[in-house]
């Protein structure tokens, strides 16, 4: 299906950025369009959360320019951005331990004064009966798998228009990253506009509309999903052949 006459959503065009003289990212050109689930996918440190953090505006923007909504991002702030729905789901879950997980999802509602964040919380609750079962449970005392459920289920809190995930699979278990995998592809075909980050090359690009392969700082290849996937430079790169 091709959704090149949809609306871009994000769009960031030779993104440079430096850790002091470090140059992490060297000019990546990547656009999000409506109702896609695009992949970042690449090796450790090519960039792919320093380019996650600049979008959403936590990392300072070298050089280069990011339109979220065909707005530049720069002089908004990370706050400004998600109240716009731009939500990123960072790596290592960050949920926050000490609270229940009912806590948790009221907190991700932070940006909206809606009165339907209860109705919103039983949606999540349908979408991970895991997260129902332990409503009343600490954070901090949950699987890796579960708090990463709970980190995707704080996150639709916000009712994003453009979800942004890093490493949704890092450290968990075999049957659990199969089940993320489900649940990113079920909140993709829900509506969501996704950007996922992922090492896991395979099963982020199996799942995505497009992908882009990043290395060194820079975007080296693009295309549908399923073509990179086939690619054999990307399968004996990222996938072991
Ligand atoms: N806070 C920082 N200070 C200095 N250098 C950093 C910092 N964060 C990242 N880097 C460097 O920037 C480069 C890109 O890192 P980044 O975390 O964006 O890569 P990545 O593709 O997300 O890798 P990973 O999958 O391991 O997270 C790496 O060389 C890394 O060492």
């Amino acid at each position: 299906m091709t959704q090149d006459n949809k609306q871009v959503l994000l769009e960031v065009r030779g993104l440079k950025v430096a850790y002091g003289g470090i140059q992490a990212v060297k000019g990546a050109t990547i656009e999000v369009r409506e109702g896609e689930l695009v992949s970042l996918i690449g090796a450790n440190g090519a960039g792919k959360t320093t380019t996650l953090k600049a979008v959403t505006g936590i990392q300072p923007i070298a050089d280069g320019e990011v339109h979220y909504l065909g707005r530049s991002i720069r002089g908004q702030g990370a706050w400004d951005l998600a109240k716009q729905g731009l939500v990123m789901i960072p790596e290592g879950r960050g949920t926050f331990t000490r609270m229940t997980i009912t806590e948790n999802l009221q907190m991700g509602a932070y940006t909206r004064n809606d009165k339907e964040i209860d109705a919103d919380i039983e949606k999540v609750f349908g979408i991970f009966p895991r997260l129902k079962e332990r409503r009343d449970q600490l954070a901090g005392t949950m699987s890796g798998g579960e708090q990463q459920m709970l980190a995707m289920g704080r996150a639709l809190m916000a009712r994003p228009k453009v979800l942004l995930l890093d490493e949704p699979s890092m450290g968990l278990s075999p049957i659990m990253v199969d089940k993320i995998f489900e649940v990113v592809g079920d909140i993709h075909k829900q509506g969501v506009t996704m950007l996922l980050v992922e090492q896991n090359a395979s099963r982020a690009l199996a799942i995505a509309d497009r992908g882009y392969v990043m290395e060194s700082g820079e975007v080296t290849m693009s295309g549908n999903g399923r073509d990179l996937l086939d690619d054999p430079k990307v399968r004996a790169a990222y996938l072991g052949e």
